[in-house]
């Protein structure tokens, strides 16, 4: 395995890769890497001849500071993870690297901003659609994988691949789960045994809602009960909980068992901001 720290240095990689007609699959993440990540890995070792891993906190991404700066860091143990998986690459670009300059370009995702993270994260999808477009410009993939946990930065990762005519074939994974359902995520291991406890509110209340949705209860109705459920627990708190179409993301405000859709929530436990996502009909 290979640690890469430059775009620069990648580039006689990359040239050497093309010249014996080799397919290079990434995996961009932010680190801090839990078997969710390993899954993306896997899946890219399986369909890819070289898999490339990136490893960067992208501060343009990050609406709240306190957030950015207890973003966990654990690279010595990323790497060993990665190294027992096989990848080829790790690619740990540091922030100067990254932006010599602050970019002057910005991307308006249109409705997809007004929505979800989009309205409770301004400028988050800016951020993340500028880092993977400079991934993706530096590493030259042919396949990139995404986490459906994060259900609407794929959405934000297709407008942008389409928008721009890039050259690379998205491939999503599902969401890998604690044995007691929790979505992993790389900010969990920030929550105390009490908050890790109450975070369970976030699957429970997609379970309890999609079982309720297909026996015919009302939307209005389960989404009262959810913020009902919500305000019972002391460590977590509501920031949405909504039916949406899982391409488009619009929100209805009735099922329809026609339509596609998915329930996203997001809700802060303690001081941690977790989401997670259930598809209904698919
Ligand atoms: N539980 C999971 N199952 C599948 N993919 C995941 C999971 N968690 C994260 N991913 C995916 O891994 C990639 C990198 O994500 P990232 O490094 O932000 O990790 P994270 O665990 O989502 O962190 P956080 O939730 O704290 O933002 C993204 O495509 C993300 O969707
Ligand atoms: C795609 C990504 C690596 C861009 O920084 C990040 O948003 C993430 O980890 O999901
Ligand atoms: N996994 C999404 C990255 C973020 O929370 O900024």
């Amino acid at each position: 395995m290979q640690v890469v720290y430059t775009g620069a240095d990648w580039q006689k990689y990359w040239l050497n890769s093309l010249k014996n007609d080799k397919s290079i699959g990434l995996v961009p993440t932010m680190g801090a890497l839990h078997e969710g990540h390993l899954d993306l890995v896997r899946k890219a070792k399986s369909e890819c001849d070289i898999v490339v891993v990136s490893v960067f906190v992208n501060p343009t991404q990050f609406n709240n500071q306190e957030d950015f700066d207890n973003y966990p860091n654990t690279l010595e143990a990323d790497l060993a993870k990665l190294k027992e998986e096989k990848v080829d690459f790790v690619f740990v670009p540091n922030t100067e690297n990254i932006y010599p300059e602050k970019p002057q370009l910005s991307i308006d995702f249109g409705n997809l901003e007004t929505v979800l993270e989009g309205a409770f994260r301004p400028g988050h999808f800016n951020g993340v659609g500028i880092i993977v477009s400079k991934l993706f410009n530096i590493i030259r993939p042919h396949k990139a994988y995404f986490g459906q946990k994060d259900l609407q930065q794929t959405g934000i990762i297709k407008r942008l691949v389409k928008d721009l005519s890039m050259n690379v074939q998205l491939v999503i994974v599902p969401t890998r789960r604690e044995q007691d359902g929790l979505a992993m995520s790389s900010r969990n291991m920030r929550l105390s045994t009490d908050e890790r406890q109450q975070a369970l509110i976030l699957i429970n209340s997609l379970e309890k809602a999609k079982q309720e949705l297909l026996t015919g209860k009302a939307w209005f109705e389960i989404q009262n009960q959810i913020n009902h459920d919500f305000e019972e627990m002391p460590l977590a708190s509501l920031e949405y909980f909504e039916l949406i179409h899982p391409e488009s993301f619009t929100r209805y405000s009735a099922f329809d068992a026609n339509q596609k859709s998915s329930i996203c929530v997001a809700a802060y436990v303690g001081k941690i901001r977790l989401i997670d996502n259930l598809p209904i009909i698919l």
